[in-house]
């Protein structure tokens, strides 16, 4: 079966990846790209939209999606628990509605995270900094949200890591108590480091992505999910056999 596939924000950094990933692989075919210009309604006929928008436009792209009854990918950036938690509503009652989210498609990335969820639970004291390209509108970045939100699941029974109480503005943005240092630098693709500092020792997680080549197999995988899935998947490292299985709906 071949899978239909419209790519909103087509014209983008990401979108182009994408869109050149979809036409070369014989399962998957490129029906519709869109821009800022276009009208939702041109997704219509597809089977999966991928969504790799802007955050503040992304929750227009998957209501548009879902409300058609479209499988959805989403590739922005944005998506923490608490806009997760609105769309868990919207999905409600719409048994065959699938949503994957993916904050971070290259495979490389995820493993880092998930390295990092088993790192959590052995040290109370851990920062993250993540580096991108000077385009980025956003920050922190959505791979450094989830991180530091899944890194608060691994410690649920250990408490919150040791973080400034006070407003201490070059100390980060606090996730699930983590602090988040964002750079924004000419050269640079993509790249995050997390750090844990223990009794006499640190361990540093890094990871880099030197070209958007790293999200092409991610991208493949994850539309190859939504076409077969129903509900809710959050996280490339459910669809690779990392943490539970994508059958385990996150919508419950
Ligand atoms: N999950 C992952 O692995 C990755 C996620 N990202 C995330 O993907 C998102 C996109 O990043 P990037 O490609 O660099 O961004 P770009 O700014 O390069 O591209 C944004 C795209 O969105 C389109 N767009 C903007 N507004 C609308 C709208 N109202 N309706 C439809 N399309 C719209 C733009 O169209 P136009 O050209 O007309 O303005 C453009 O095609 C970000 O959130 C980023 O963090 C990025 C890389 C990897
Ligand atoms: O904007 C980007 O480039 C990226 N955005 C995502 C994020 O916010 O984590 C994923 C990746 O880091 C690249």
């Amino acid at each position: 079966m071949v899978i239909r596939v419209a790519v909103v924000g087509a014209s983008g950094r990401l979108g182009s990846v994408a869109c050149r990933v979809i036409e070369q692989q014989p399962d998957l075919e490129l029906v519709a790209r869109l821009t800022s210009r276009s009208s939702l309604d041109d997704m219509l006929g597809a089977d999966v939209v991928l969504d790799v928008t802007h955050p503040g436009v992304s929750p227009t792209v998957v209501d548009h999606a879902v409300r058609a009854g479209l499988a959805v990918v989403v590739g922005t950036s944005g998506w923490s628990e608490d806009r997760v938690r609105t769309l868990r509503t919207l999905l409600a009652g719409r048994e065959n509605a699938a949503v994957v989210i993916i904050p971070n498609f290259s495979i490389g990335s995820v493993l880092a995270t998930h390295f990092a969820t088993i790192a959590a639970q052995f040290y109370e004291s851990v920062e993250i900094v993540e580096a991108h390209h000077a385009a980025k509108v956003d920050s922190p970045s959505g791979t450094a949200v989830r991180t530091a939100e899944l890194i608060g699941h691994a410690r649920a029974e250990l408490g919150p890591v040791v973080a400034p109480h006070v407003d201490q503005r070059a100390r980060g943005q606090q996730v699930a108590s983590v602090p988040i240092h964002s750079l924004r630098l000419q050269g640079v693709v993509a790249k995050q480091d997390v750090h844990f500092g223990g009794t006499g020792e640190v361990l540093t997680l890094s990871h880099e992505t030197l070209s958007p080549a790293a999200y092409e197999q991610g991208i493949a995988i994850a539309i190859r999910a939504a076409a077969q899935l129903a509900g809710l998947v959050i996280g490339l490292d459910r669809l690779i056999g990392l943490g539970a299985p994508a059958s385990a709906d996150d919508a419950e």
